[in-house]
């Protein structure tokens, strides 16, 4: 059996407007283990970013019972332009999390930087490059590395595709189910789009009018991932 890495229990969240408490997530219950894929479809406003936001502990007005098994999970986002420091190196930016929480030395540092780069098969030259000389879809390879190299086994992927193009998209496709084969990471997939989901989610979540309802899926099966 599967380690668990994130569980939910009768989770509700509320926003407030106009002094008035408007509930989002109603009695959310779902967990996580090491290796799944799991979508979290919905419609637009459905509440799938106040999920990823109470997962992540940005919630301000929560209750139920939100469990983390691993370390913090780190995000990937739809725009990494966004996320990734334009005035930096892809270098000195997936040397950070190391000089925080490692006593790397310099040399060390670049070493782990180049393996992660290359484990998101980005060669070493892309280390000394910034984020605006990158695509798009380098640019979300840079994403998972800077999450692995993090430390993370749980990572929350916020629409990471829907900035690609096709061909793009299943080549990072691809690079996720890699990654959850070799480093044991965990998904939260967020998606719109239900084709995406289904070729590479596990179990999916549906978020309809605050409550969640989950189906199994036979992993990878559209796919052949
Ligand atoms: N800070 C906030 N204050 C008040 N209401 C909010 C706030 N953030 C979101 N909402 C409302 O909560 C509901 C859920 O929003 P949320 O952003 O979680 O949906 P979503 O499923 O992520 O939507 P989308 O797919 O369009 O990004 C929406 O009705 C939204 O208007």
């Amino acid at each position: 059996m599967s380690e668990k890495v994130l569980e939910l229990e009768h989770v509700n969240a509320y926003y407030r407007e106009n002094r008035q408490r408007k509930q989002i997530l109603k009695d959310v219950t779902f967990s996580i283990y090491e290796g799944d894929i799991v979508g979290l479809v919905g419609a637009s406003g459905s509440g799938k970013s106040t999920l990823c936001k109470a997962v992540l502990g940005l919630l301000k007005e929560y209750d139920g019972e939100i469990r983390h098994f691993t370390n913090r999970p780190q995000m990937v986002f739809q725009d990494p332009f966004r996320s990734l420091n334009p005035r930096k190196t892809i270098g000195w930016i997936l040397e950070e999390p190391l000089k925080i929480h490692t006593r790397l030395s310099a040399k060390e540092r670049k070493e782990q930087a180049c393996k992660y780069l290359e484990k998101v098969h980005l060669s070493g030259e892309f280390y000394d490059r910034y984020p605006r000389e990158l695509s798009g879809g380098q640019r979300q390879r840079v994403s998972l590395a800077l999450a692995l190299i993090s430390g993370a086994k749980f990572i929350l992927a916020d629409e990471p595709l829907s900035a690609l193009d096709v061909t793009v998209q299943a080549q990072i496709l691809q690079l996720l189910k890699e990654l959850k084969d070799s480093e044991g990471v965990s998904y939260l997939f967020v998606s719109h789009d239900i084709d995406v989901v289904s070729m590479i989610c596990n179990r999916v979540l549906f978020l309809k009018d605050g409550h969640i309802t989950e189906i199994e899926r036979e992993q990878g099966k559209d796919a052949n991932l």
